[in-house]
């Protein structure tokens, strides 16, 4: 049966109509145009990026890949990939203005790529990852329950998947077992780039996250490298899952456990 009309065209993989082909053309798995891709499918399997929402990009030096906006992130192409400078867009007197280097026609570029680029040029980050998962959707819902000055950050300490967590940017190391992780919350807005002010507001006030949730949205994920913005991004959607479900059993998030001292024979 033939889609409605009106209906987003799915990526084809078709770059006849573009310039810059070779920017997202490479036989190596590891390059952006074939990463973004290959990631996408993976978070689908995972309800991150489901019915066209959520997505990936990431930065290479000055160039940074994006997702075409409104397909299905799962089935996209490397020949679907948009490519910007981040170099020339400093250079832009027009924030909101973006001059790709390569622009499929038949898209239009993610929504998301102001808060990309915000995690790119704010926190030297190299991916960010922009999730719809229901774990986290559910977090900014229970913590709306608790009312004004207290829905505003998500706290967890004493579990040991903290410790996929950096300490932040700049800093060495990662968390430790006993450290309290903090993520801040944005309310959502109607349109996904008038987020963007208050993603960066967020960043402001939380130097040292990697990770800021949109309420009855999603969260946004970033790392200095892919690896490390995959392994942040299933580390915080398992203490989602698990904060769920310990609220469930009405289990506090935040617990005072004494450290234990390891005992010598
Ligand atoms: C049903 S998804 C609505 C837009 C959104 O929240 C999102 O994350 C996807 O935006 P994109 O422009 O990348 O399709
Ligand atoms: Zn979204």
């Amino acid at each position: 049966m033939a889609p409605p009309s009106d209906a987003p065209a799915q990526p084809a993989g078709d770059a006849s109509d573009n310039t810059n082909d070779h920017l997202v053309q490479s036989d190596n798995p590891e390059h952006p145009a074939n990463l973004i891709p290959s990631l996408c499918a993976k978070f689908w399997t995972l309800g991150w990026v489901t019915g066209t929402g959520g997505g990936a990009s990431i930065r290479d030096d000055d160039l940074v890949y994006i997702a075409p906006s409104g397909v299905q992130k799962e089935l996209m192409k490397p020949a679907d990939i948009y490519v910007l400078s981040l170099a020339a867009q400093a250079k832009s007197l027009d924030r909101r203005s973006r001059m790709y280097l390569r622009s499929p026609a038949r898209y239009k570029p993610s929504q998301c790529t102001p808060l990309f680029l915000a995690a790119f040029t704010k926190r030297n980050a190299s991916c960010c990852i922009h999730t719809h998962s229901h774990w986290a959707v559910l977090v900014t819902l229970i913590l709306e329950t608790q009312g004004p000055g207290n829905d505003r950050e998500f706290r967890i300490n004493n579990i040991e998947q903290i410790k996929g967590f950096g300490r932040g940017f700049d800093r060495p190391g990662n968390l430790g077992y006993h450290d309290t992780l903090r993520i801040p919350v944005i309310e959502n807005t109607a349109h996904e780039e008038d987020l963007t002010e208050f993603l960066e507001e967020a960043m402001e006030r939380y130097p040292d996250a990697y990770a800021v949730l949109v309420r009855r949205h999603g969260v946004y994920v970033w790392g200095e490298t892919v690896h490390k913005a995959k392994t942040q991004c299933e580390s915080l959607d398992y203490l989602f899952q698990l904060a769920v479900e310990m609220k469930r059993l009405d289990l506090p998030w935040i617990t005072k456990i004494e450290p234990v001292k390891p005992t010598r024979a």
